[in-house]
């Protein structure tokens, strides 16, 4: 044992269980096993392991006949779980996931994965909904990465805590892979057991740096038949820089909030915040640092890189989450500053960072990226032309429907291949729906924000093509929403027009023609 890993492993029994060879491990996994993973956005997964198995099918031309059944709070690393998805390793896939090859996997019929709500999955996980077609209620293997194993036997995550205390109770066998490459994250988690329904206590949180739990996770160690050392950081990939367009729709939105402190409608620190994934986020939070607000409070899913200054200068006073998800140089920072950014940090497992109880509780203000919104405000955050899946539902829906402010971020349009604007994120109707037109308060593009709450549809129609439309594509939804009152009217139908027949000629175009824009309706 490395003395590095003696440092981390403090448990006795749990010492006993640290196995040299990961590759000793491999006979334990048949095809078609259910095996879950920790890690979240793409930090705090289990490497070796993993990786030994990817090598062993790689190796033995086992492609397609070593296949699992995948579980991941919400996406693992591109090292392991792209690397199982090229080799064909993943027969199911639930609930979120980041990566081109498993995307294509899904679409190209090879994966089944279904999406599902980011603080539902832990629960419907042990309500034994997943496991459901098996002999016994259990997952077959957990894979877990821990940044230490303290003396009481108290699994100490890494960088994310996601579904892994579910997963870990799930499952017939366990192994920890003790990170030794990262700092130990001791402290810096609150984990509290939660119970089943139908009496299962309220999470009392009130205040995003309340602790409701312990600072590690516990199993039963006579499931634990391996501790590992696992000796390289998460391998992240660089932000995309902020663009102009990031930025232009950072400065609205901003604007927006103020606007609101203005009117009393928000105090001057705004309520906790949560940010989605991407470099519109990115440059929300970016957009913060030269705004009029002090003592942000942050209560999100994933801390991106834009957080760290904010952390750093005090702008943000104290950040909960489920993961931090850095770019490289990111975690350069943060593990050189880290007993700094300890004391304002907290990761909590995904059913408590995305509980519907406590965003509401709270008053959170939530801001994600759809792929497209409709003119009445539905969004889809998921399925590209209504079928080609992208990362999945995550965490939006959770916040979005929760939150006190529910905001989507979108540029108007975005580019294909033969026309510069030839796609609008501002559509006639959605072609699948994520977010309902009862959950989202306002919309945000480089153009201007739309204002929706208190108004009827038509009212929100004209509110969002007027503010957030780009302008090659105004008078065309105008258009759309004048011949569709009129045809909704002749039947007395008016309330949310649409023309059916028509409503995703736009679409069809795209597909067609490569471009969104039509010549009539
Ligand atoms: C873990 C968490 O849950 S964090 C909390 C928030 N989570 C979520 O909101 C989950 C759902 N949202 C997401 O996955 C992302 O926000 C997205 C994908 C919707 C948008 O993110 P962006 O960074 O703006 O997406 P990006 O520019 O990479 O586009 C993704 C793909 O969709 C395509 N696309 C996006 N919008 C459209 C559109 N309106 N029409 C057609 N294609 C589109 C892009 O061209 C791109 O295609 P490619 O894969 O062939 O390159």
């Amino acid at each position: 044992m490395s003395s590095l890993l003696k440092s981390r492993v403090l448990n006795k029994t749990f010492q006993d269980k640290i196995v040299q060879d990961v590759r000793q491990l491999i006979p334990y996994f048949k095809n078609g096993d259910y095996v879950g993973w920790s890690g979240f956005t793409g930090v705090g997964y289990p490497k070796m392991l993993p990786n030994a198995l990817a090598d062993y099918v790689e190796e033995n031309k086992l492609q397609g006949q070593l296949r699992f059944k995948l579980f991941v709070g919400a996406s693992g690393g591109a090292d392991t779980e792209c690397r199982w998805a090229n080799l064909n390793m993943i027969e199911r896939r639930s609930p979120h996931q980041v990566g081109k090859p498993i995307a294509k996997g899904i679409n190209e019929n090879r994966i089944q994965f279904f999406d599902k709500h980011l603080s539902m999955f832990p629960q419907d996980l042990l309500y034994g909904y997943y496991t459901r077609n098996k002999s016994k209620n259990s997952l077959d293997f957990a894979m877990i990465e821990a940044s230490e194993i303290t003396e009481d036997g108290g699994i100490v995550p890494g960088s994310s805590v996601g579904a892994s205390p579910e997963i870990l109770s799930m499952a017939d066998k366990v192994i920890i892979e003790v990170n030794t490459a990262i700092p130990s994250f001791k402290g810096l988690h609150d984990i509290p057991v939660v119970d089943n329904p139908p009496h299962r206590k309220p999470f009392e949180v009130t205040k995003v740096d309340d602790r409701i739990g312990k600072t590690a996770m516990y199993v039963d160690p006579s499931k634990v038949i391996a501790v590992v050392e696992a000796n390289y950081m998460d391998k992240t990939g660089p932000n995309s820089p902020e663009d102009a367009v990031s930025q232009r729709i950072a400065q609205h939105l901003v604007d927006f909030l103020h606007h609101e402190t203005k009117h009393g409608r928000l105090p001057d620190n705004l309520h906790p915040l949560q940010s989605g994934i991407g470099n519109i986020a990115n440059a929300i939070i970016g957009g913060l640092r030269d705004s009029p607000f002090k003592d942000l409070e942050v209560w999100t899913e994933v801390l991106q890189d834009a957080f760290l200054p904010l952390l750093e200068n005090g702008k943000v006073r104290f950040a909960t989450a489920t993961s931090t998800r850095l770019s490289p140089e990111g975690f350069k920072n943060f593990y050189a500053n880290f007993d700094h950014y300890k004391k304002s940090i907290l990761l909590r497992p995904q059913v408590i960072s995305n509980s519907p109880e406590i965003i509401r509780r709270l008053g959170c203000i939530a801001m994600n990226t759809p792929v497209e919104v409709d003119i009445y405000a539905h969004a889809n955050s998921t399925n590209v032309l209504g079928s080609r899946m992208l990362n999945g539902l995550g965490g939006s829906a959770d916040f979005l429907r929760n939150a006190k402010l529910s905001i989507m971020h979108t540029p108007s349009i975005r580019p294909t291949k033969t026309d510069p604007s030839g796609i609008t994120c501002i559509v006639p109707m959605a072609t699948h729906v994520d977010q309902t037109e009862h959950d989202l308060d306002v919309i945000v593009t480089e153009q201007g924000f739309a204002d929706l709450r208190g108004l009827s549809p038509k009212e929100r129609a004209y509110e969002i093509i007027n503010k957030c439309a780009h302008p090659d594509y105004k008078p065309m939804l105008l258009d759309y929403l004048d011949l569709s009152t009129k045809y909704c009217l002749r039947r007395g139908a008016a309330h949310e027009p649409h023309m059916l027949h028509k409503a995703f000629k736009m679409h069809n175009n795209l597909v067609d023609n490569g471009t969104m824009k039509i010549d009539s309706w």
